[in-house]
């Protein structure tokens, strides 16, 4: 294992990795009044392109900090399952002991590293546990003077075209009081961790068990002496059940491929069963899976992911969410009738979230200055259908759109050149696909033993060119 590289904290920022290629027609920038809804990760990197590109940025959040899903909260909503209208709702869907499930390395803006700071409460670890990320945002904020853009304890409530060009935005303030403002574009990053997404099973209404979606699950207490069912086996599902181990009686996992490639340890491979999905759920308390398997349990824990949600947008139904395929978009990013004033950041998933931030966020800052040129909307609509076309002779699901994993480097990539940024570095590459191989092999202790030190090397030989160590 690589001793641990030991960095002071940032200097001031270098020119950017990020920053934009020189306006090579010597043009003016074209400067926007632009509303960014959200300050998780998202609206704040989006915040910073915004304002390096010389636009006007307000950021509207309703909770009274910056962070979203990283601000973790004990409190669970009144409803478990999540799916009452009417619950009282939480955003972040952190548990208590959560860990990030990628390298610190990677994790960061690429020109502002994710690298280990001294002081209390910090965690050096290369997977550290969820304070940190917060710290580290909130870090970031301050380096680049992003909290005095935002407006917090403010929630948007409506945001539509008013005119060509023009946005109208609606906002409640604590006080209750509702406002609106104009703006030249909306920004939508809102996070996409908050809206569960739960399995339908036949019987359910019946079964006399309990329901919780991982969204509301904060410790494995409650599940102690339990035999648990836990539906899903990504990126929730794979920890969840290694904190359940400890405490269940027995665990269940329904996977559409009971093929799952982690290895389990011996110690615990006895407590655990792999199974297809649910078939049925019957009133003795009974759950049938596909392969006629019976087990009786206490508790289904739905670990299913998450639903596209964006209660405040009003677009005449041009922008639609259809079994979780935000659309139509352009790369992801602009709705091709709305564009340039309407643009989200953050939906595709199965990505290193923070890089793209920064490449989605330097196109649209780009393309609203006029400094990038979009292609026409006609043009736009036909890459939109054309990919879809290609998903579903693929076999991809509808609500599968936005996921990358294998393309994501290639998404990346196209953004990079599209924006003139340096590309996706070999080393980033590198250790993600092996961080995803040792979990596979280690499921429960990845975080803590990993073999990748050249990569590693590689990481802070370019960190060097951000952080004070490498200057000195
Ligand atoms: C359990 C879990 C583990 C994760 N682990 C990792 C990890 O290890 N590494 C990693 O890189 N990523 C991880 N992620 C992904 C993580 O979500 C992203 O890193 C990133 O934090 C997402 O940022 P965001 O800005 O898109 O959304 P969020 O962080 O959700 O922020 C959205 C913000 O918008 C605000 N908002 C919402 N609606 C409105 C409105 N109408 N008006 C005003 N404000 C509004 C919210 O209050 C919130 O502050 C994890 C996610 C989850 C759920």
């Amino acid at each position: 294992m690589l001793a641990r590289l030991n960095f002071s904290p940032h200097p001031p920022p270098q020119p950017s990795a990020m920053q934009h290629s020189s306006n090579s027609q010597s043009q003016p920038l074209t400067s926007r009044r632009v509303a960014v809804i959200g300050a998780g990760a998202g609206g704040l990197v989006s915040a910073r392109e915004l304002g390096r590109e010389g636009h006007s940025v307000v950021v509207f959040e309703r909770s009274s900090q910056i962070g979203g899903t990283w601000v973790y909260l004990p409190e669970i909503e009144s409803d478990p399952l999540g799916v009452d209208p009417n619950r009282t709702r939480i955003h972040s869907s952190l548990y208590k002991s959560l860990r990030t499930n990628l390298p610190r390395e990677l994790m960061g803006v690429r020109d502002y590293p994710f690298v280990p700071r001294e002081g209390e409460g910090r965690d050096p670890r290369r997977f550290p546990s969820h304070p940190e990320v917060l710290k580290y945002l909130e870090d970031f904020a301050n380096e680049f003077g992003i909290c005095k853009l935002v407006r917090f304890g403010t929630e948007v409530v409506s945001a539509g075209l008013v005119e060509v060009g023009k946005w109208r935005v609606r906002f409640r303030c604590e006080s209750g009081d509702v406002d609106d403002e104009i703006f030249d574009a909306v920004v939508v990053c809102v996070g996409n961790y908050s809206q569960p997404r739960v399995a339908e099973i036949p019987g359910i209404d019946e079964w006399p068990g309990e329901q919780i979606h991982s969204h509301n699950y904060r410790d494995p207490e409650p599940f102690r002496g339990k035999v648990v069912i836990l539906i899903g086996f990504s990126s929730s599902g794979t920890d969840i059940s290694q904190e359940l181990l400890v405490v269940a009686k027995e665990i269940h996992i329904a996977c559409r491929s009971a093929k799952t490639g982690f290895l389990l340890a011996e110690s615990v491979i006895s407590k655990v069963s792999f199974h297809p999905m649910i078939k049925s759920v019957r009133k003795d308390g009974t759950v049938v899976f596909e392969d006629g398997c019976v087990v009786s349990a206490d508790v289904i824990l739905h670990c299913t992911g998450y639903k596209y949600h964006f209660p405040f947008l009003e677009t005449n139904g041009i922008v639609t969410v259809d079994d979780n395929r935000v659309g139509p978009l352009y790369k992801h990013v602009f709705p091709p009738a709305l564009a340039p004033g309407l643009s989200f950041v953050g939906l595709p998933f199965k990505v290193v979230p923070l890089p793209m931030f920064e490449l989605q966020s330097n196109w649209v800052a780009g393309v609203l200055s006029k400094r990038i040129a979009l292609p026409s909307k006609e043009e736009m609509l036909a890459d939109v259908k054309a990919f879809y076309a290609d998903l579903e002779a693929n076999g991809k699901p509808k609500h599968r759109t936005h996921e990358m994993s294998d393309c994501m480097v290639e998404y990346f990539n196209w953004l990079a050149a599209t924006c003139g940024c340096p590309a996706y570095e070999e080393w980033r590459k590198g250790m993600y696909d092996y961080t995803h191989v040792n979990k596979r092999a280690n499921l429960g202790s990845y975080r803590d033993d990993w073999h990748d030190d050249e990569l590693i090397r590689q990481a802070y030989e370019e960190f060097r060119k951000y952080t004070t160590n490498g200057r000195s």
